[in-house]
């Protein structure tokens, strides 16, 4: 009765109050209640997948302690070069079974390292066994065990990339990549991990943990495609798939000491693979191949660039693989620079490229110094197409979602309110200004006139960068693998503005690739007393730096568009020097 009174008399007094109360409170409560709710949904999701992806490990693992293959012959078969292994596969001394079974169990083998790995394909023997029996082993992947990176769509399988809304979403088709793949003899054994939404250069996730870098564990293996080089780097992996919208084929690669390969987007295929930033055509990912040495990364381009691509995929340029511009042995005249002048890297990555150089030259090439201008205006572009639509594809997929160190930097740049990105946009100016042109740059576009507008720009900056370089008339130019080499795990997202070192070839639509030259040594450590500290990101890499000896560096071979055969053919010159 006393409460009815005190509702009959707020009810009355103020009844527009009462009812507007009632209503938001009632509202507030649901979307409380459903925020809970998802949350807990994909939660849910989220150790339902782990555990599967255990469970077939598991189940994987109690099949190779059946088969009881020896270590020794894990060893032996492992440690083949891709092209040894080709030939004993072809010439009936390896058979199909026992390469996917030693590479199975090495694979396993890493992933207790590094979890490296989402999953191992439940298909795998069977797809061995009709490559056994339906494909000629003269096709040049015959018997090759491949992994994949977890984007790459294969049918019955989801590809989460660390967000939990697409658990349990799985892809009805393989890619195209995938197909030809297969049709060329190559067996698919695993799936191998990345960072949330890969638009990040580490590799952790909120669904399967963070992958960390072999030859440090402490360490980051760098990302998208860290899973893939983690596993190459640990010899459980002979040819891997990535892609790189930014770097990811190339960031591992220079923080594993392993090979990587991006070319121009469409000279292979991305149907049916996935990424969250599909609707941004400014700057599109590109797919291709990581491995242990510049062979594999032929020998995958030569496998895909045929016929079967281009019926499966005819947006792709059905350009096959032009080996007598791999095999011509003119001089070149290559460019090199070792600073971009926007991100400083460490002294080792300065030296990667003098290393390169000279081997260069000493092949008879004619190096000259030459880089991309306004590198600046590269990183800014780049920053701005990739949050063009103003990280709302992204914020929309992570609405109930745990947000990944990985990514926190970048969701929290991109989300933060305008007033105040405006107010420390101005102020980082003279303090930071690199983390001053990023926090603007990632705002994005306020509209589709915006939008053109960067396109436009983007365009004019890919133009005037072409001009120059044919103004210098080169045939390649080499830089630095990266603004530095693996950092600890959890810090790269303090170091994003190290990515300019590759971003600018994605937006500039360039081939480009990745080959270890050297390793950090106790000098190039001493000589970080002098290293700048003006932002997080070179403070970050600073500190990483500690500890750094033995890691590895590498560096990058870059040609104009569509040149794929002559970048990789300046990667093998380097290679060959380097080895002799
Ligand atoms: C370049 C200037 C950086 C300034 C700081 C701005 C904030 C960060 C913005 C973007 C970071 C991008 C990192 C990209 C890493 C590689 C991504 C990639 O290649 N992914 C592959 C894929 O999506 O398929």
């Amino acid at each position: 009765m006393t409460t009815l009174t005190i509702w009959d008399w707020e009810v009355e007094k103020y009844p527009l109050q009462v009812g507007v109360g009632v209503i938001i409170g009632g509202w507030t409560f649901v979307k409380l209640v459903n925020y809970f709710l998802q949350r807990s949904k994909l939660k849910s999701a989220r150790v339902r997948k782990r555990a599967e992806c255990k469970q077939a490990k598991q189940v994987l693992e109690d099949q190779i302690k059946q088969r009881n293959i020896s270590k020794e012959v894990v060893e032996e078969i492992t440690n083949l070069s891709l092209s040894e292994l080709q030939s004993k596969l072809k010439d009936g001394t390896l058979d199909v079974l026992d390469v996917l079974h030693a590479y199975q169990a090495k694979a396993l083998e890493c992933d207790e390292k590094t979890n490296c790995i989402i999953e191992p394909f439940k298909e795998a023997e069977e797809w061995a066994a009709s490559v056994k029996e339906n494909v000629s082993k003269d096709s040049p992947l015959f018997g090759v065990p491949v992994s994949l990176k977890e984007n790459y769509g294969v049918e019955g399988y989801d590809s989460v990339y660390g967000m939990s809304v697409l658990i349990g979403k799985p892809s009805h088709e393989d890619s195209v990549i995938g197909q030809v793949l297969r049709s060329q003899g190559a067996i698919p054994y695993v799936r191998t991990n990345v960072p949330q939404t890969m638009i990040s250069w580490d590799c952790s996730n909120p669904v399967f943990g963070a992958t960390k870098n072999p030859h440090d564990t402490t360490r980051t293996p760098g990302g998208s495609s860290g899973g893939e080089c983690a596993l190459l780097a640990g010899q459980g992996s002979i040819l891997g798939f990535g892609s790189d919208i930014g770097g990811s084929l190339r960031i591992p690669s220079n923080m594993c000491g392993t090979y990587g390969f991006k070319p121009t987007v469409g000279r292979l295929s991305a149907k049916g693979t996935h990424g969250c930033t599909k609707g941004q055509q400014i700057v599109r990912a590109a797919y291709g191949p990581l491995a242990r040495d510049v062979d594999g990364l032929v020998t995958a381009m030569k496998a895909l660039l045929v016929p079967l691509m281009f019926k499966l995929d005819p947006t792709v340029n059905p350009l096959p693989f032009r080996t007598e511009v791999f095999e011509d042995n003119r001089k070149l005249k290559i460019g090199w620079y070792d600073n971009d002048g926007w991100f400083t890297p460490p002294p080792c990555m300065q030296r990667g490229v003098a290393i390169a150089k000279a081997k260069l030259e000493a092949m008879g090439h004619t190096l000259v110094p030459w880089k991309p201008p306004n590198a600046t205006l590269g990183a800014e572009l780049y920053v701005r197409a990739m949050f063009s639509d103003k990280c709302e594809t992204i914020n929309e997929m992570l609405r109930y979602d745990t947000l990944d160190v990985c990514f926190m930097i970048q969701y929290t740049m991109a989300n933060i309110y305008w007033p105040l990105r405006r107010f420390l946009v101005f102020i980082l100016h003279y303090l930071m200004p690199s983390l001053s042109t990023g926090l603007k740059a990632i705002a994005g576009c306020d509209s589709a006139y915006d939008f053109w507008n960067l396109a436009v720009a983007a365009e004019d900056y890919r133009k005037m960068v072409i001009e120059d370089w044919q103004s210098h008339d080169l045939d390649a130019v080499i830089s630095p693998g990266f603004g530095c080499p693996a950092i600890p795990l959890k810090t790269p997202a303090l170091a994003t503005s190290a990515v300019s070192y590759t971003t600018i070839f994605n937006v500039l639509n360039f081939p480009a690739g990745s080959l270890p030259v050297t390793k950090v040594n106790a000098a190039d450590t001493a000589n970080m007393k002098d290293y700048p500290t003006i932002d997080l990101a070179h403070k970050t890499v600073k500190k990483g730096m500690v500890g750094a000896e033995g890691l590895p560096v590498n560096v990058q071979c870059i040609t104009l568009p569509w040149h794929e055969e002559q970048c990789l053919r300046v990667m093998k010159d380097l290679e060959t020097a380097l080895k002799a």
